[in-house]
């Protein structure tokens, strides 16, 4: 399959501030990407950069098969065919629903405008809103105009920044799946930035993790959350806790027991961190001389999947420094109290071992 989007080592530099660093992405016709990274690594900046809002210093933006920017060539952003939701969708107050979805497509006949717009209003559910204002719409109303206005001119790619966040908490997931339904009736391609990897995993066929300008990892979001490929996504994207380990030829050694590893877990650094699920930490009874305490009770909360404790390793039983831990994440049906000693251990399974340097 041709790829509809290609990004091939895209640097920006704005104002002497490396923002975008040899960045590759490609996108096939109808897949919906997710880009998450903390704030500042630079994802309004790339949405930018392929709407044609700004110039890359170095680099290759392609869409279905035309460049669009390279060190010779940028294709001004009206000429792109690519459709930008903002964050405060910017619609025009002044304008009724209808004129605002006119407003990019004045160039066609007011016969073909009129069924272009009927339709997507039909499809968008906002037929009756048609001669509204849009203060007179609610927040998930007002983002379907957006949503209508982007798609009128029939772009090839849709951008969204930040769509969701407008939107009450409880509307939120309803829309997503209703407008990601919408998108793919359309086979759009899209690619919508996030702060919220639930979201993602809502809303995107493929997740593009950043940081500082640079793309860590870009796959399917299920693959991302079971295979992240280093510390800084597991981390950003809260994946787990981290448990220090010390690996050694024949197996793992932390404060809460040695683990046996297989072949393919060795490796040669001194002090890994383990990414530890909930599911993957086992609550033991206390019994002395069997199951000592190891770890003590920081923090309690109340959720849908039982007692949600933060354990931290108890002062006693560290004698490696370097291997304490705090801020272990365990659900429980248990009753436990603050500052109450555990035992916990960690299930056997697949290990994932990280270096914080990588
Ligand atoms: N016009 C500009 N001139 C100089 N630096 C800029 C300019 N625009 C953005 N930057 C810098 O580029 C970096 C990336 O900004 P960008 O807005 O792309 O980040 P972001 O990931 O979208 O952040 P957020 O999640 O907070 O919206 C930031 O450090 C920002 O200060």
């Amino acid at each position: 399959m041709t790829a509809l989007l290609t990004i091939q080592q895209l640097s920006i530099t704005l104002q002497d501030n490396v923002v975008l660093s040899e960045l590759d992405l490609s996108l096939n016709k109808g897949d919906i990407l997710g880009l998450v990274g903390a704030s500042g690594c630079g994802k309004t900046t790339l949405l930018n950069a392929i709407a044609g809002f700004n110039k890359p210093s170095q680099g290759k933006i392609v869409i279905d098969e035309l460049l669009l920017s390279d060190d010779n060539c940028c294709v001004p952003a009206e000429n792109r065919q690519v459709g930008m939701i903002f964050q405060d969708y910017a619609l025009f107050p002044h304008l009724t629903v209808h004129e605002n979805i006119a407003f990019g497509i004045s160039k066609l006949s007011k016969a073909e405008q009129n069924q272009q717009i009927d339709q997507l209003l039909t499809i968008l559910k906002l037929k009756e809103y048609s001669d509204s204002y849009i203060h007179q719409l609610s927040g998930g109303q007002q983002q379907r105009v957006a949503i209508a206005r982007a798609l009128a001119p029939k772009p090839k790619l849709l951008l969204l920044d930040e769509p969701f966040s407008n939107i009450d908490a409880r509307l939120r997931n309803e829309l997503m799946v209703e407008i990601r339904q919408l998108l793919k009736q359309f086979d759009m391609t899209a690619i919508f930035v996030t702060h919220n990897k639930d979201e993602v995993f809502t809303f995107a066929d493929k997740m593009a993790v950043m940081a500082q300008g640079k793309l860590l990892q870009f796959d399917t979001p299920s693959v991302i959350c079971q295979q992240p490929n280093s510390y800084q996504v597991a981390d950003f994207l809260q994946l787990g806790s981290w448990l220090p380990c010390h690996l050694d030829a024949t197996g793992a050694q932390s404060l809460l027991g040695r683990l046996a590893l297989d072949k393919k877990c060795l490796e040669q650094h001194k002090l890994a961190y383990l990414l530890v699920k909930p599911a993957q930490l086992l609550l033991n009874t206390v019994v002395a001389g069997d199951h000592l305490a190891n770890a003590q009770v920081d923090y309690i909360s109340v959720t849908e999947q039982g007692y949600h404790y933060y354990l931290s390793s108890l002062d006693s039983a560290v004698t490696d420094k370097a291997l304490s831990f705090s801020k272990l994440s365990l659900y429980s049906d248990r009753v436990l109290s603050l500052k109450q000693q555990v035992s916990v251990s960690v299930k056997p399974h697949d290990f994932l071992f990280f270096s914080k340097s990588n």
